[in-house]
């Protein structure tokens, strides 16, 4: 299958998901998060604002006061600080978006991204919307040592994406039944 075929059936899949599914589904997710080392011991995370019924953060939101939210600005992502209880606003693709007026985060700033996916491969290799927003963002400079974690259910962790020439392996993926580093980004950790 290619990656428009793969991504329809994964939404397909994930928007068949009940509310009460849903929400079991991303509490555990929050709770694998949680008990990472790498999310301990990360200050400043950038995360995301649930869409289409990706994996809702929300149970999260108590555990930092900080945390980085994008903006979609032409072909690139702008990251602002955001307080938890601090209103959002719909953008571009009826995403909800901090307010543009709000802190930006330079990448010397961020401890962890927390990368929202369709889909995800045991390499670490991430489908999205198609935007090609977090493939350009990681390939920019400043943000390519910056550890990424791909958020997804489990159903949607496959054992292998079709891959371009710009795709960038995140370090590790977590789902609602467990949190993965790549045996790359272990292998880089172990020396
Ligand atoms: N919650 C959340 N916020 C996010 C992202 C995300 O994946 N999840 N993004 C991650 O990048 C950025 C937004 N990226 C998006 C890219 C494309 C579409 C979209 O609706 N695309 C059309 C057509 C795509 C195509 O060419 O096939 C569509 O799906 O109908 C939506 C968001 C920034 N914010
Ligand atoms: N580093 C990059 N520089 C320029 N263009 C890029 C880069 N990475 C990806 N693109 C463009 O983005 C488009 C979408 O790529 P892809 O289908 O891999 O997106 P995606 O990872 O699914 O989307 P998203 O990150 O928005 O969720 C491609 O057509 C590609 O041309």
């Amino acid at each position: 299958m290619n990656k428009r075929q793969l991504r329809k059936q994964l939404l397909l899949a994930r928007e068949s998901l009940s509310v009460a599914d849903l929400k079991v589904k991303s509490d555990r997710l929050c709770q694998n998060l949680k008990q990472a080392p790498l999310f301990q011991q990360a200050q400043t995370i950038l995360a995301y604002w649930s869409h289409r019924q990706e994996p809702d953060l929300s149970l999260l939101w108590a555990e930092r006061e900080v945390w980085g939210l994008p903006r979609t600005v032409g072909q690139s992502l702008c990251w602002h600080v955001w307080n938890p209880s601090e209103p959002l606003q719909k953008g571009k693709y009826g995403i909800f978006e901090p307010d543009p007026d709000a802190p930006v985060l330079q990448p010397q700033d961020v401890d962890l991204i927390l990368v929202p996916a369709v889909g995800c491969d045991r390499q670490g290799y991430r489908l999205g919307y198609g935007g090609g927003y977090y493939d350009r963002l990681l390939s920019s400079e400043g943000w390519q040592d910056i550890p990424t974690i791909g958020i997804i259910f489990d159903f949607a962790w496959l054992e292998q994406l079709p891959v371009d020439e710009w795709d960038i392996p995140l370090k590790g993926v977590c789902s609602d039944r467990q949190f993965n580093l790549t045996l790359e980004a272990q292998r880089v950790q172990l020396m």
